[in-house]
Order: C-alpha cells, then structure tokens, then sequence
C-alpha cells in the first residue's frame, strides 16, 4: 500500500489558457479510499493519468509513498506503474484474440512467467466477478462483462495501489454494485490504496471519501465538509 501526495499539480495543453487540472494539495494515506466525482470535462481523466503517470504533468509533484513519480523517466514511470498501481481504464485496453484469463494474466505473463498460484487467483477473481466462461474471446464479451474481465486483471498482481477510471459505467444496478463491492473488499483485504473516478452513488458511498471537481480543481471535499 502507498500514500498519494499531490503538491501544486498543474496541467496544461497548447491553446488553452487556463491549466484543465490545478490541485494545490491532495494528501490519501496508504489504504485509503477516495472517489473522484464532476461534470463530464471537469479534469477526471486528466487526473487519472497524472497520477498513473500515463501522461507527464506540466507542473507539481505526484508522490506515491515518496516517490515523486514526476521525476522518473518515462521507462522508470511506466515500470512503477507495472509494479504498484492496477489500472481500470474507462476503454479497459484488452487485447482482441486473447481470452478473458488470457487477458487477466497478460501483464504478468509480459514480465515474467505466470506461476501456477497465479493462474489460480486469475481464476478465482473471474469467477467472483461473474465471468463464467474465463475461455472464452475478449472481443465476444458484452461491454459490461469485458468492464470486468478489467477489474480482475487490475487486482491480479495484488498492487499497492488500485485506480479505477469509471469502473462499473457500463454496468447494470446490481452487477454494478457486485463490482463496487468487490473493488472496495479486495482493496482492503490486501490494504490497497483505492481511487475511483465514478458517477455511481453505489461505489461512491462505499469509499471513505469524496472530491469533486470543477474545472480542474477541487470544489468539494467530503473529509474538510466533515471537519467543518
Ligand atoms: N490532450 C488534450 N488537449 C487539449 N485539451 C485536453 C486534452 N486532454 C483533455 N483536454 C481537456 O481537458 C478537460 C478535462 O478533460 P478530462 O478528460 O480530464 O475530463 P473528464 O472529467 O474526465 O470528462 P468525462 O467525464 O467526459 O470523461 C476537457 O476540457 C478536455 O477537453
């Protein structure tokens, strides 16, 4: 598990005038759970990847357990984000022509060999998210169910940290909140940092805190409302 510590965080594209994110201070311990709610533009995304370090910020620091993340060279980012953060992206990247199972176990099976324990847990993981058939195409799955296919993967390697962009969208009510549930459960049996960017009341009221966002800054704070 790890601390995210956020510090005078800016980014900015060409041919805009103002910075789409500026977060001064944002501080989760390790094992902590945080939604990330706002209006469609608001800077969610853009916030997942700056903390992923899928995108290189233009400004500030992004400290995961006092790494700042900002400093590495992309080979050195994109290896710590193998090593510690499970990812849930909002278009889930599975890789057409590979099973479901096959999916899950791919970033570990890019790295090293897949030890049989592992194949186990990929298992047992797609069986809990409902996926019966862990044989089966990736590109043959309904959105929702390749959206789980997502989640399971994202847990496999039991990361430190777990950021989920959107991760029950495409879900009905119910698998929606067995998902939720099961983010929420896994992330704090192996004490994994949770971040969730979510519209889903469901996932939202089950994570210790909420942000939401405007323009690219924090607007409200569920933690400084309850200090408050
Ligand atoms: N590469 C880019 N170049 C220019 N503008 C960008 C770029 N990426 C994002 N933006 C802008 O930054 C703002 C925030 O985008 P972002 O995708 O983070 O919003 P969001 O809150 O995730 O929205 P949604 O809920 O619709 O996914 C938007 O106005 C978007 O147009």
């Amino acid at each position: 598990m790890l601390s995210l510590d956020i510090a005078d965080l800016t980014m900015r594209f060409s041919g805009l005038e103002t910075p789409v994110l500026a977060i001064g201070r944002l501080h989760v311990p390790a094992g902590g759970q945080l939604a990330v709610t706002g209006a469609s533009g608001s800077g969610k995304s853009t916030l997942v990847n700056a903390i992923t370090g899928l995108e290189r910020v233009t400004g500030g620091t992004v400290s995961w357990g006092g790494t700042d993340i900002t400093r590495l060279p992309t080979g050195r980012r994109d290896a710590f984000r193998a090593a510690h953060i499970g990812l849930v992206m909002q278009d889930f990247h599975l890789f057409p022509g590979l099973s479901a199972l096959e999916n899950v176990v791919l970033p570990i099976r890019l790295s090293r060999r897949l030890e049989p324990a592992e194949r186990e847990r990929a298992l047992r993981l797609l069986d809990t998210v409902g996926i019966a058939r862990p044989q089966q195409a990736i590109e043959t799955l309904s959105r929702g169910e390749m959206q789980r296919v997502a989640v399971a993967r994202a847990l496999l390697a039991r990361p430190g940290v777990i950021v989920a962009d959107e991760p029950t969208a495409s879900l009905d009510g119910r698998t929606g909140e067995a998902v939720a549930d099961l983010l929420v459960e896994l992330a704090g049996a192996e004490g994994a940092t949770l971040i969730a960017v979510t519209h889903d009341p469901a996932l939202t009221e089950r994570l210790d805190r909420r942000i939401g966002l405007a323009g690219g800054r924090i607007v409200e704070d569920s933690a400084k409302a309850l200090a408050a």
